[in-house]
C-alpha cells in the first residue's frame, strides 16, 4: 500500500478478469483504475458431465455483482467491463444495485449522494420477459434462520425433487439440514479481508453491501452446474420497506432482498438464456406472518438462528447461535413471542428479552419511536405495532415489564388498532410464485 488512501482520488472501478474451472474454483478480479487489484474466490459444487460454458453468463453475472464489495472502498464515478459488457437488463440491476444497494453505505459515511456508476450496455444481449418454467429440480438457499426453514417446508409439501444450498458451512445451516434430513450443497467464499481491512484503517470507505444479491448469484451458479431449474429465496414481503430517505431515494438495509431487486435480477437471469429461474417463495407474507408459522415446526426451534452475529467472516467474531441483544434478536423475538410460550421463547433465545427494561428502547424503535427503523434485518413498524398489540392481549406476556411500558409509551401513541393484526398477517398477491407452489405457500402460511 502506498500511504493514505483518498477515495476522492479513484476514477474508475474495473472488472478486470474471471474463470470457472472444472473443479467448481472461481476466481473474480477486479482493479480501481490501475493501483488497487482485489480477487475473491468461491468453489461450488460442481455435477460431473457440467456444461461450465452454459454456465459462463451466469459467472459475468457473480463477477459483476460481488464486485460490490470492492467498488465502495472509494465509490468512483467510473465503471469499466473489461471482460465484457452486461446486456441492458443486467445493466438496470447492476445500476439499482451500485446505487439504492449501496443506500445505507452512503448514508452511514455522510456521502450527501448515493453513488450511480453507468454500466455499458452490451444490445445484442437483449432478451424478452422471463420465460415461464415449471419447477422440477429445485436449490433451496438455508442461511440458518426461520424464514428459510419455513420456504424448504413448502417446497417439501410441493413433492417436488429439492435440495439445500449455502455459501459457507454454519453450525445452523447443519443444524437445519439435519432436521430437516435432506442433502445440501454447499459453496466456500473467500475475500481478501486482510487487504480490505489495511485499506479501512488507510481511509477506504467501508458500509452495507447488498449481500442477498450476492449469495442469489453463487446460488444460480451452482443450479447452473447440478442441473436445478429453480432458486427459491425466502425474502418476505416486508423486506421491501425502506428506513430513511436520503438524496430523494427510499433507502433499505435490505435492499437487495425487496420486491424491486428480485424483478431487476429476474430479467438479468432471463437475459442470460441460463435455463434457471429464482424467486422467492416468502414474498406474499410478512415477518409476522412467517414467525407464526415457524412457531409451529417446533423440530426447528433448537436449530435455527436470526442473529446476524452468526455472518461474521472472522471466526473469532462469529457466534453460532443468538447474541440476546441487538436489532434482529429483538425483532425476531418480537413476532415469535404471540406464538410460543414465554418458557420456550427462554430455551431459543437463553434469555427472557421482554423482561429486560435495558432493552426497552431497542425494542420501541422497532416502530421508529425515538429514531428510525434500524438498518437491520427487521420487519415494518407496523407489524412490530402489530406484534406489540398481540402481546398486549395475550396474558402469558402482557404483564412482562418490556411489554407492559411498549403498551403505555408506544400502542398509547399510535393506537392499538386490530386492523394492523389482520393486515399484517394477510398474503400479498404480488409475487412471482408459479402456480405448481403458490397452492402450498398459502396452505402453510394460513395454517
Ligand atoms: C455479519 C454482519 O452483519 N456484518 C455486517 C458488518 O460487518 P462486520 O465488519 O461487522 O463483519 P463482516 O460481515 O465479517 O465483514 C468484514 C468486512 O468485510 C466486508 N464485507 C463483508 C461481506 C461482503 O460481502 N463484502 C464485504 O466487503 C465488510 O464491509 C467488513 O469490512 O457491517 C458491515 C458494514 O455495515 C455489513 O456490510 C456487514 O454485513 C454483511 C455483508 C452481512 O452478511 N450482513 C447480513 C447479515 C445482512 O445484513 N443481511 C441482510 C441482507 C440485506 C441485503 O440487501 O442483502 C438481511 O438479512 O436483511
Ligand atoms: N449464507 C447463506 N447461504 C445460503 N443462503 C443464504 C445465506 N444467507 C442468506 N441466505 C438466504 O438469503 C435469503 C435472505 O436471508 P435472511 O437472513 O433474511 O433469511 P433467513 O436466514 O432464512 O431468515 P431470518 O430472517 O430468520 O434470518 C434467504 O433465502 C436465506 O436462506
Amino acid at each position: 500500500m502506498r500511504g493514505l488512501f483518498d477515495p476522492s482520488k479513484y476514477r474508475t472501478f474495473r472488472f478486470t478478469e474471471r474463470s470457472l474451472s472444472a473443479d467448481g474454483a472461481v476466481r473474480l478480479a477486479y482493479a480501481l483504475d490501475d493501483e488497487h487489484e482485489f480477487v475473491e474466490t468461491f468453489e461450488v459444487p460442481v455435477a460431473p458431465g457440467a456444461d461450465l460454458a452454459a454456465a459462463e453468463p451466469i459467472l459475468d453475472l457473480l463477477h459483476w455483482v460481488a464486485g460490490v464489495s470492492y467498488y465502495k472502498t472509494a465509490a468512483p464515478p467510473e465503471v469499466a467491463c473489461e471482460t465484457g459488457a452486461p446486456g441492458p437488463a443486467a445493466a438496470s440491476f447492476l445500476e439499482a444495485l451500485y446505487s439504492e444497494g449501496l443506500g445505507e453505505f452512503a448514508v452511514v459515511n455522510q456521502l450527501g449522494k448515493l453513488p450511480r456508476p453507468r454500466f455499458p450496455r452490451d444490445g445484442a444481449k437483449a432478451a424478452g420477459e422471463p420465460v415461464r418454467r415449471v419447477p422440477t429440480r429445485v436449490l433451496v438457499p438455508v442461511g440458518g434462520g426461520k424464514d428459510s426453514i419455513v420456504a424448504l417446508e413448502i417446497v417439501r409439501r410441493s413433492g417436488l425433487d429439492f435440495t439445500l444450498f449455502s455459501v459457507r458451512d454454519d453450525p445452523a445451516m447443519q443444524r437445519t439440514a439435519a432436521v430437516a434430513e435432506v442433502e445440501r450443497l454447499v459453496a466456500q467464499r473467500r475475500l481478501p479481508l486482510q487487504q480490505l481491512g489495511e485499506l479501512n484503517r488507510s481511509g477506504a470507505l467501508n458500509g452495507h453491501v447488498p449481500i442477498t444479491a450476492i449469495v442469489s448469484c453463487v446460488a444460480l451458479l451452482t443450479a447452473a452446474l447440478n442441473g436445478y431449474d429453480t432458486v427459491t429465496l425466502a425474502n418476505e414481503r416486508s423486506a421491501s420497506a425502506g428506513n430513511v430517505v436520503y438524496d430523494g431515494v427510499e433507502v433499505n438495509h435490505q435492499f437487495s432482498k425487496s420486491a424491486r431487486a428480485e424483478a431487476l435480477l429476474r430479467g438479468a437471469i432471463a437475459e442470460t438464456g441460463a435455463p434457471v429461474d429464482l424467486f422467492s417463495l416468502l414474498r406474499p407474507a410478512s415477518e409476522l406472518g412467517i414467525a407464526r408459522t415457524f412457531a409451529g415446526l417446533p423440530q426447528y426451534h433448537a436449530a435455527f438462528t436470526s442473529c446476524n452475529a452468526i455472518f461474521r467472516l472472522d471466526p473469532e467474531l462469529r457466534l453460532s447461535s443468538w447474541c440476546g441483544n441487538c436489532p434482529k434478536c429483538r425483532f425476531v423475538f418480537l413476532v415469535l413471542a404471540p406464538f410460543m410460550e414465554p418458557s420456550a421463547m427462554e430455551a431459543i433465545f437463553g434469555t427472557a428479552m421482554l423482561d429486560d427494561l435495558d432493552q426497552y428502547e431497542g425494542f420501541a424503535l422497532l416502530t421508529a419511536t425515538g429514531g428510525h427503523k434500524p438498518f437491520e434485518c427487521v420487519g415494518e413498524e407496523e407489524e412490530s405495532l402489530a406484534a406489540i398489540s398481540l402481546l398486549a392481549a395475550d396474558p402469558r406476556w402482557r404483564t412482562r415489564p418490556v411489554v407492559a411500558k411498549l403498551v403505555a409509551e408506544v400502542l398509547a401513541v399510535r393506537g392499538d388498532d386490530s386492523g394492523r393484526v389482520s393486515s399484517a398477517l394477510s398474503l400479498s398477491d404480488a409475487h412471482n410464485v408459479p402456480d405448481e407452489l403458490i397452492d402450498h405457500v398459502h396452505a402453510l402460511l394460513r395454517a
